[in-house]
């Protein structure tokens, strides 16, 4: 491997570090942050990262509060879940795990969120805010993935960024990210043409599109940084959208699957905790833990 590894999972426990020293900080004031997360269904994957979450967050000093319900529970339902937690003072994040069950209409709850508790970012209104250079709350997985490449390369004025993706979680929130950062961005999905030889052009590429081992090493541009966003299981274990084997040989830096992006989303998550917090009750941003 010639490769840097960037070590996501270290980062983020870096991060992790300087969010307990605001929060015990923010706690001296009186004031306790708490994150709401809400689990419909029981989905295995997504009982891990709960389960994760609601560790991670307690052991950061804030308050974690779960929500678990039935897979057939009715929209109203959560509905009036999501309005109690909106009221709630103690509450100042609030995460509805995706998917949601077949039956619910994923934009009607997560727009039932409070923007100001959105810690996920995906409220039409953080959206909005994030396209248009207002202040928002902006999606973890994105967010800290941003960060690692900021900190791999410093900065990324006019670097070709290639994201192959274009949900509203992942790919679309992280080309308006590398875009405020002056990168030049392009977003790839299922019809575009030629990706190979445009992979070949991007001196970063985000890889976020859910194929085990998708991007071949023979894409990537010697030296290239590589994120790897892609969560798949498979008989070898959890692997990424990348075939790192591959590509660690010619990129200039690529993060692993696992260890990379996804101990990044929960560190986000609670710095986003931390900041609704912190605005919240009219403190100043938490340095170094918003774009
Ligand atoms: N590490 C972490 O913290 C997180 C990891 N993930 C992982 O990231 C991956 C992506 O997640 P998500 O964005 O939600 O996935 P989606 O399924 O919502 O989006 C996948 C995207 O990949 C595109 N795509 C599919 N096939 C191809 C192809 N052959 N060529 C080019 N593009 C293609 C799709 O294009 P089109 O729009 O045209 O269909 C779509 O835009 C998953 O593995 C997921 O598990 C997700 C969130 C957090
Ligand atoms: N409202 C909402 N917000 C999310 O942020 C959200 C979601 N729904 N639904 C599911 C996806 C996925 N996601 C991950 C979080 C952590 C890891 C993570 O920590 N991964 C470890 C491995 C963990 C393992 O072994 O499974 C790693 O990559 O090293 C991965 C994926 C957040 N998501």
């Amino acid at each position: 491997m010639t490769a840097t590894l960037i070590d996501g999972k270290s980062f983020a426990a870096g991060l992790r570090q300087r969010i307990a020293e605001h929060t015990a900080a923010m706690k001296e004031r009186g004031i306790t942050p708490g994150l709401a997360v809400v689990l419909v269904g029981e989905d295995p994957a997504s009982q891990v990262y709960v389960r994760s979450k609601g560790k991670q967050t307690r052991e950061t000093g804030m308050n974690s509060f779960e929500h678990r319900l039935p897979a057939d529970t009715p929209e109203a339902e959560l509905l009036a879940l999501v309005g109690q937690l909106n009221e709630d003072p103690a509450v100042n994040g609030i995460l509805v795990q995706l998917p949601l069950p077949g039956h619910m209409d994923e934009a009607a709850v997560i727009n039932a969120i409070r923007p100001e508790k959105d810690v996920d970012g995906f409220h039409i209104l953080n959206v909005g805010r994030l396209a248009t250079g207002q202040k928002a709350m902006v999606p973890c997985t994105p967010l800290g993935s941003l960060m690692l490449l900021r900190d791999q390369l410093g900065s990324l004025s006019g670097k070709n960024a290639l994201v192959i993706g274009r949900s509203n979680i992942v790919g679309k929130p992280m080309a308006q990210l590398l875009l405020r950062d002056s990168a030049t961005v392009t977003i790839a999905h299922s019809r575009t043409c030629d990706l190979p030889d445009l992979c070949r052009t991007a001196d970063i590429v985000i890889a976020a599109v859910g194929r085990a081992h998708f991007v071949k090493g023979d894409w990537i541009k010697p030296g290239a940084t590589v994120i790897d966003v892609g969560i798949n299981r498979t008989d070898d274990g959890l692997v990424g959208d990348v075939d790192f084997a591959a590509a660690s040989q010619v990129a200039g830096a690529i993060t692993p699957v696992p260890g990379g992006v996804g101990p990044m989303t929960i560190a986000c998550l609670l710095a986003n905790t931390l900041t609704a917090t912190a605005r919240a009750n009219g403190l100043p941003d938490p340095e170094g833990l918003t774009p």
